[in-house]
């Protein structure tokens, strides 16, 4: 088939190499002229495992092709995913300008029947505003369909190659025949639904995961005060198959592009329509706070005096694999620490330029390895379980640092790691 992919984000950029790699004619559009030379030039823009090799080898191949042409993609393709961004207001709610404006783009582009899929994460009933807005600019046959995204960054090639399903939303059974067809080889489990269970499935499975997070983060507190083991307890629970296994795992709270935008975004949609979502303003709730806890622990190991003492922040990204920092929980613990006084000496195998882009450079000691960042400080938080940082040697960490006192925000290290160092350690959940 002949696809037209619009926005070259992760979304955009990592289903269109895909779907490439699928054997379909895949054609990439994004408005930012400067990202669409360097994917032309067979440069990745994303810190993404995998990607390059599968986007180089079917650029060869001639399935796959980058442009700022719209127009001319969009009458070349069967089928146009439109994956922009929907990046949050002020109020939580998502903004829809550039869904409406690729749309817009789209409609004026428009030579024939098509079928305009949406995989960007948007409100409930968005798809049918924007048949609405394209029908009134375009004469031509055309079908909506809403094609959630499920991926997750750091392993967005495994996820999209081997997704634990596909959710088609559509109103025509062809569209929606076509739709499964393109994703067959992906998986059995495709789910046709409406266009409005699929948008909300989305933003439920969402605020289920972020939910999932909120709840273990709280266990964990608890069991710092019960003296239990918050990682014992989520292996004791997840092997119930009802529970499962994946994301229990206690830390300083979930941040990236998604979950802190699309829990309040739901949150906003349940009160446009008079229902106040008590459960997921809490999981908010929980999450903001809990970041704070490094905070709080230096504080208490320093009895509030943080001015002049120099911190070690180990990871800026708001996860392994990516350069991802958009809501990184590191951003408002190094805002905080800095405003208090705080040296903070910080490393990030990857994302310190974007944090520096978001962040700014100042106030800060940027270092270009983990030895170096830890060098004479008083102690060391770890932000981001990279795996570099479960591998340092922890006598030479201790030898590197004036205190050896190490805040683990990640239950990186097991008690016994530490045998033989003279680390004061702190974890999440987990005795002292
Ligand atoms: N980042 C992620 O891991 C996931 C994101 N999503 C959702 O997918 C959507 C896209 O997210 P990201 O890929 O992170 O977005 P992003 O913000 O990183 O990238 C969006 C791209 O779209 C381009 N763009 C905007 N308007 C355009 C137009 N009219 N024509 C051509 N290009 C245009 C921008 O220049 C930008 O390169 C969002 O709704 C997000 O919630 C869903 C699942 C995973
Ligand atoms: O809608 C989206 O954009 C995506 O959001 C998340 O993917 P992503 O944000 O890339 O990363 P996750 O692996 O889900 O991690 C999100 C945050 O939760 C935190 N987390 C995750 C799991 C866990 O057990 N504990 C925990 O604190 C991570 O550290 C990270 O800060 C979802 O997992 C994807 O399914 C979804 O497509």
């Amino acid at each position: 088939m002949n696809i037209t992919v619009i926005g070259t984000g992760y979304v955009g950029l990592v289903s269109g190499v895909c779907y490439a790699e699928l054997g379909n004619r895949v054609i990439c559009v994004d408005k930012d002229a400067g990202k669409i030379a360097a994917l032309q030039a067979g440069s990745i823009p994303i810190y993404e495992p995998g990607l390059q090799e599968v986007a180089a080898a079917n650029a060869a191949a001639g399935r796959l092709s980058f442009t700022t042409g719209l127009a001319e993609a969009v009458r070349e393709s069967d089928i146009v995913i439109i994956a922009v961004g929907t990046p949050p207001m002020p109020s939580g709610e998502a903004n829809m300008a550039y869904i409406d404006q690729a749309a817009l783009e789209v409609a004026e582009a428009m030579n024939g029947y098509k079928i305009i899929a949406v995989k960007s994460t948007v409100p409930v009933g968005t798809n049918e505003r924007l048949r609405e807005l394209i029908g009134s600019r375009t004469d031509e046959r055309f079908d909506s369909i809403s094609l959630p995204e499920f991926l997750r960054e750091g392993s967005a090639v495994q996820d999209t190659m081997y997704p634990d399903r596909i959710v088609i939303g559509a109103d025509n059974r062809e569209a929606a025949a076509t739709m499964t067809e393109l994703h067959k080889p992906l998986t059995d489990n495709i789910i046709v639904t409406d266009i409005r269970s699929a948008e909300m499935i989305k933003y439920a499975s969402n605020a289920f995961l972020a939910t999932k997070i909120s709840f273990i983060n709280e266990i964990a507190n608890i069991c710092e005060k019960v003296g239990a083991d918050v990682t014992r307890v989520a292996e004791g629970m997840g092997y119930d198959k009802r529970i499962g296994k994946s994301f229990l795992k206690a830390g300083i709270g979930y941040g990236g592009s998604c979950f802190p935008k699309d829990t309040r975004a739901l949150i906003q949609i349940a009160g446009n329509v008079d229902y106040e979502f008590k459960l997921l303003r809490s999981v908010v709730e929980v999450n903001q706070d809990q970041r704070f806890n490094v905070i709080r622990k230096l504080e208490a190991i320093f009895s509030g005096q943080l001015r002049g003492k120099t911190i070690a922040v180990w990871g800026l990204a708001f996860k392994p694999d990516t350069d991802d920092v958009r809501d990184s929980p590191a951003l408002e613990i190094i805002q905080y620490l800095v405003e208090a006084g705080v040296k903070v000496r910080a490393y990030d195998p990857i994302a310190t330029s974007n944090f520096q882009a978001v962040y700014g450079k100042e106030g800060v000691v940027w270092c270009g390895g983990a030895m170096e960042a830890a060098k004479g400080a008083d102690a060391l938080c770890l932000l981001t379980e990279w795996d570099e940082f479960a591998q340092v040697d922890l006598q030479e960490l201790q030898n590197t640092m004036w205190r050896a006192i190490l805040i683990d925000g990640r239950n990186v290290f097991k008690e016994e790691d530490l045998l033989g160092t003279a680390f004061i350690y702190y974890s999440v959940g987990r005795p002292a």
